[in-house]
C-alpha cells in the first residue's frame, strides 16, 4: 500500500480521558491513540466558535507554525483532523501540567525559556503570548512553550491586526501600543515572567483595571520588594526597556550571574 505521508486521524483513533484544561476556545483532554497506545492531549475547538471569534486563520497559522517546530522546550503538535463540527489538534501531554501552579523561583525554567525562545527567533517566530498559562512542564520538570495561537512568522517587523484578549500583563508596550513590534517582544515577556516568579504577581498587574496597567507599562512603572536580589533586580530592568532594541539579547540573560550562579545546581 503507498506510505500516506500523513495519516488521516479521526476521533476512532482515540480514547478519551479527563479534561486536562480549557481555554478561550479550546478544550483539551487527555487521549490515548488505540492502535499505538501512545497518550498524548487532544484539543477540541468548536467551529461556530472559531467562526464567531474569527480566529480561523489564528487557528490555522498556530497549527501550522507549533507543527513545524522541533526543541525539547517546545511542546510537539504531532497533527490535527477535523468533523462536521469540530477541530481537533493532537498535541503532546505535559504530564507536569502547567507552570502556572508552580510559579516558585525556579532559575532552570527562565533558562530553559530563554533557549526556546533563542531557537524560536532563530526561525524567525514571535511567541506573542508567552505567560505562565502557556508554559507547560514536561515529565521531567522541562518547560514546554505552548499555543501559539498569537504566534507569527516574520522576517519584516509585524504589526498587531487581530485584537487583543486576555491579560494585558506579559504584553510590551509597543504591542499594546499597536506600534510594530519584533522578536523582542518576547524579551520583554521573560523580564515580566521573571518578576512574576521571584514576586509572586506580575510588575504591573491590572490594579484598578485594564487602563491602569496600561498607563503602568508604557511608563515601565516596575518597584521592586525589597526581598528581590541585587542580581534579579540587575535582570528584569534589562529585560523590561521600553525601546525594545535595548533588551539584553538572549545569550546574554544565559550568562547573567542571576541564572549563571544556579545553573551548576540544576544540571
Ligand atoms: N499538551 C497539554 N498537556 C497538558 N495540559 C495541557 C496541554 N494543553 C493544554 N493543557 C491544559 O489546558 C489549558 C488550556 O490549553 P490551551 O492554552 O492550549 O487552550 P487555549 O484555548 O489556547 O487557551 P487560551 O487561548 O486562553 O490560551 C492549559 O492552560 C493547560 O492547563
Ligand atoms: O470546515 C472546515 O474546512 C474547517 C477546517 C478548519 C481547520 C482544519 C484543519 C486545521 C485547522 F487549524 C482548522 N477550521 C475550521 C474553522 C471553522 C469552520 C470550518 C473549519
Ligand atoms: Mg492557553
Amino acid at each position: 500500500p503507498t506510505q500516506q505521508p500523513y495519516k488521516q486521524w479521526t476521533l476512532n483513533d482515540f480514547e478519551i480521558g479527563r479534561e486536562l484544561g480549557h481555554g478561550n476556545f479550546g478544550h483539551v483532554y487527555l487521549a490515548r491513540e488505540k492502535q499505538s497506545g501512545y497518550i498524548i492531549a487532544l484539543k477540541v475547538l468548536y467551529k461556530s466558535e472559531i467562526m464567531a471569534g474569527h480566529v480561523e486563520r489564528q487557528l490555522r497559522r498556530e497549527v501550522e507554525i507549533q507543527s513545524s517546530l522541533r526543541h525539547p522546550n517546545i511542546l510537539r503538535l504531532y497533527g490535527y483532523f477535523h468533523d462536521e463540527t469540530r477541530v481537533f489538534l493532537i498535541i503532546e501531554f505535559a504530564s507536569k501540567g502547567e507552570l502556572y501552579k508552580e510559579l516558585q523561583t525556579k532559575k532552570t525554567y527562565v533558562a530553559q525559556l530563554a533557549n526556546a525562545l533563542l531557537y524560536l527567533h532563530h526561525k524567525r517566530v514571535i511567541h506573542r503570548d508567552i505567560k505562565p498559562e502557556n508554559l507547560l512542564l514536561g515529565l521531567n520538570g522541562e518547560l514546554k512553550i505552548a499555543d501559539f495561537g498569537w504566534s507569527v512568522k516574520t522576517d519584516v517587523q509585524e504589526s498587531r491586526r487581530s485584537t487583543l484578549c486576555g491579560t494585558l500583563d506579559y504584553l510590551p508596550p509597543e504591542m499594546i501600543e499597536g506600534k510594530n513590534h519584533d522578536v523582542n517582544a518576547d524579551i520583554w515577556s521573560l523580564g515580566v515572567l521573571l518578576y512574576e516568579m521571584i514576586c509572586g504577581k506580575p510588575p504591573f498587574e491590572d490594579a484598578d483595571g485594564k487602563m491602569e496597567t496600561y498607563q503602568r507599562i508604557i511608563h515601565v512603572d516596575v518597584t521592586y520588594p525589597d526581598f528581590v536580589s541585587k542580581e534579579a533586580r540587575d535582570l528584569i530592568q534589562k529585560l523590561l526597556q521600553y525601546k525594545s532594541s535595548r533588551r539584553i539579547p538572549l545569550r546574554e540573560v544565559l550568562e547573567h550571574p542571576f541564572i549563571k550562579r544556579y545553573q551548576h545546581l540544576s544540571n
